[in-house]
């Protein structure tokens, strides 16, 4: 399956600049700008308004959605809350990244009742990833030196990047906002997931190419998401199914 993987990624790619689908972001306050920024990069259009009376508009009319638990806050919740019900209703894919829930629990049980409601994606770093039970029919991604996508038994380690990617603050959200991108014109979310990884993966390592500290990096990994060619993707793409 790996095999076809970097195919079908050129052919997502392509799908999303085509289409240029709408992702509504419920974003923390930190990297609301870089998170949007890299969505435009890629060839989506980004939404972030998280006003409890005007997000559940925002959702019904958007292509996928993306619920990012950093900052959260009673207002995030309610907004989050309405967000899922409006998502479910219309049936709009859904990813949700569990910021920080590591660091709270109040916050890990909030990510583990979402998970109950039907998120296409999970999109997780190490810490919090080991702390969810991911239900069998959500995509689970592990982000870090290597990202590892998983489900139905299907798993796949992604091995492109670039270490100053851990130097910047909001990388991690912002793959899981390209994962949500490929939610929008992939309705296999194994596939979207894994195209999704690849893409950002090796534009982290055309970035790294001319970045000289994570200061450089940031905007050289929006102009590579903005640049990278399916070649770019067949040439460069590691990634291979989890051996047993
Ligand atoms: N050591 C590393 N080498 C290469 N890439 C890495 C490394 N660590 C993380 N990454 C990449 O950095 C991005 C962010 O992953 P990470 O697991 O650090 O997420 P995160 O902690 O949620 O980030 P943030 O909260 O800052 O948004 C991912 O694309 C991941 O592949
Ligand atoms: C640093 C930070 N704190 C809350 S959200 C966020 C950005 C993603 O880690
Ligand atoms: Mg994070």
């Amino acid at each position: 399956m790996s095999g076809a993987i970097p195919e079908r990624a050129v052919e997502l790619l392509g799908e999303v600049r085509r289409r240029r689908p709408r992702i509504h972001c419920l974003m923390n306050s930190v990297v609301p700008k870089f998170v949007a920024d890299g969505l435009s990069a890629l060839g989506a259009i980004p939404s972030m308004t998280s006003s409890p009376e005007e997000v559940g508009h925002f959702v019904a009319k958007a292509d996928a959605l993306l619920v990012n638990l950093g900052t959260l806050d009673a207002q995030r919740r309610e907004a989050i809350g309405i967000a899922v019900d409006v998502a479910d209703e219309k049936g709009r894919p859904w990813a949700l990244d569990p910021a920080h829930c590591d660091y709270s629990p109040p916050r890990a049980a909030f990510a583990q009742e979402l998970l109950a409601r039907g998120p296409a994606v999970l999109r997780a770093n190490a810490a919090e990833y080991d702390l969810l039970a991911v239900p069998a029919d959500v995509v689970a991604v592990r982000t870090g030196k290597a990202d590892r996508i998983a489900w139905n038994g299907a798993v796949l380690h992604v091995e492109n990047g670039h270490p100053l990617t851990a130097l910047v603050t909001g990388t991690g959200c912002l793959s899981g906002a390209v994962i949500a991108a490929f939610l929008a014109v992939e309705a296999d979310p194994f596939l979207a997931a894994s195209a999704a990884m690849l893409v950002f993966g090796i534009a982290a390592e055309m970035a790294g190419k001319t970045a000289t500290g994570p200061g450089s990096f940031e905007p050289a990994l929006l102009d590579a998401l903005a640049s990278l060619e399916g070649t770019h993707i067949l040439q460069f793409a590691k990634a291979d199914n989890e051996q047993g």
